[in-house]
């Protein structure tokens, strides 16, 4: 077994590393208890909790932690205040005290929903993500945004919660179905766009390897990483550059939120997928970039097995106003103006805060009827 691979997280007082690397689930209880708590709460999914629940369990009982699993169903569905209050309630069962950790054992939704719990209990005690997934080690499960969906609206509800480390173990990833980890990698793409074309570029020729295990899917993580990190590390609370973390989530989320968060339909990843080829066509559109790069993000992500059109979302979406009310419901949204991350070429991506209502409008109903291609 080779030695992780650590990314810090410059944030002061709540600084943390990302290890990724192989066997790390079997020492999680060693460097539970090196973070002083003596009891842990791990907050899993039932499909993560078949495959790997009991290697955790074993790994706090070897360092004679007192410890205890709450297992959520698996999907976007439990990001839900019904699962927030069972989560609080179990870990307050659990008498999970400040010192305490809790552990967030999974996927994006996991991680997402315990880190809010962990953030509202007690008023804030630690947790430490491990995530399971592609898209958790190289996005959710840094950077501390935490929350719930709610029907008006993805992950409207939460807080800021920076984990106090991050243990990717990339072993885990070899038990993730295809559609999970290509989802996963729409997010690793998502940072050649922002602001590196050398990495899209690795990428578009790396991206079997990658898909395949060894040594380059670990240089993706850890490259991946190694941007969030940095772009969280400048502007934590998102008040400039980390918008840019944003590329496609703007159309993304409000395709998410159409489909009622079906993960049958849509999971997370492929709206990004499908939100950042709008996002490129939609700067092609308003004479930002150039269509050849437009055309380069649609074959990448097409060729790694991705949706990216909203035509490929099974059933129906509703219109451009639908989607419209939606995206008024962002984040980024400024005195009532929607801001989007669009791009002035491949690895230029910039927070756009003054798009008029009328070209997304156009441009939305461009792309629901089908006259732009790529
Ligand atoms: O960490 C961030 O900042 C991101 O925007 C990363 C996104 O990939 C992630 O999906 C995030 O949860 C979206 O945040 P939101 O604030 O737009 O809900
Ligand atoms: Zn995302």
């Amino acid at each position: 077994m080779s030695a992780p691979v650590i990314v810090p997280v410059a944030l002061g007082a709540r600084a943390y590393d990302i290890r990724i690397g192989s066997g790390l689930l079997q020492q999680l209880g060693r460097d539970v208890a090196a973070a002083g708590a003596r009891t842990a709460a791990v907050v899993t999914d039932e499909n993560v909790a078949r495959l790997h629940l009991d290697t955790v369990r074993a790994s706090l009982d070897d360092a004679h932690l007192i410890n205890s699993a709450a297992v959520i169903p698996s999907g976007e569905g439990s990001k839900s205040f019904k699962h927030l209050e069972e989560v609080c309630s179990r870990l307050l069962d659990a008498k999970i005290e400040r010192g305490d950790v809790v552990i967030a054992f999974g996927g994006g939704v996991v991680g997402d929903l315990a880190g809010f719990a962990a953030s509202i209990l007690r008023r804030g005690v630690r947790v430490i993500q491990v995530p399971t997934s592609l898209l958790a080690q190289v996005d959710s499960s840094v950077g501390g945004k935490t929350g719930i969906n709610t029907k008006a609206g993805k992950n409207l509800i939460g807080a800021f919660h920076q984990p106090s480390l991050v243990l990717a173990d990339t072993d885990v990833l070899d038990t993730l179905p295809d559609r999970e980890f290509r989802a996963g990698y729409a997010e690793v793409v998502k940072y050649g766009l922002i602001d590196d074309a050398g990495f899209f570029g690795w990428l578009e020729k790396h991206w079997g390897n990658v898909f395949q295990g060894g040594a380059d899917r670990t240089k993706a993580i850890a490259t991946s990483c190694a941007s969030k990190a940095s772009i969280v590390g400048r502007d934590e609370f998102e008040t400039g550059d980390r918008a840019l973390l944003n590329l496609g989530h703007t159309f993304g989320h409000a395709l998410e939120a159409a489909v009622g968060y079906d993960g049958a339909r849509l999971v997370h990843g492929e709206g990004v997928a499908i939100g950042m080829a709008l996002a490129f066509q939609f700067s092609v559109r308003l004479g930002l970039a150039a269509p050849e790069d437009a055309q380069r993000v649609v074959d990448h992500l097409k060729a790694a097995g991705l949706p990216t059109r909203i035509q490929d979302i099974p059933g129906e979406v509703g219109d451009a106003d639908r989607l419209l009310d939606l995206m008024a419901q962002d984040k980024k949204v400024k005195a009532g103006r929607l801001t989007f991350i669009l791009a002035r070429g491949i690895g230029r991506s910039f927070v756009a805060p003054d798009v008029p209502p009328q070209n997304a409008r156009e441009f939305l109903k461009a792309a629901l009827d089908g006259s732009i291609t790529g």
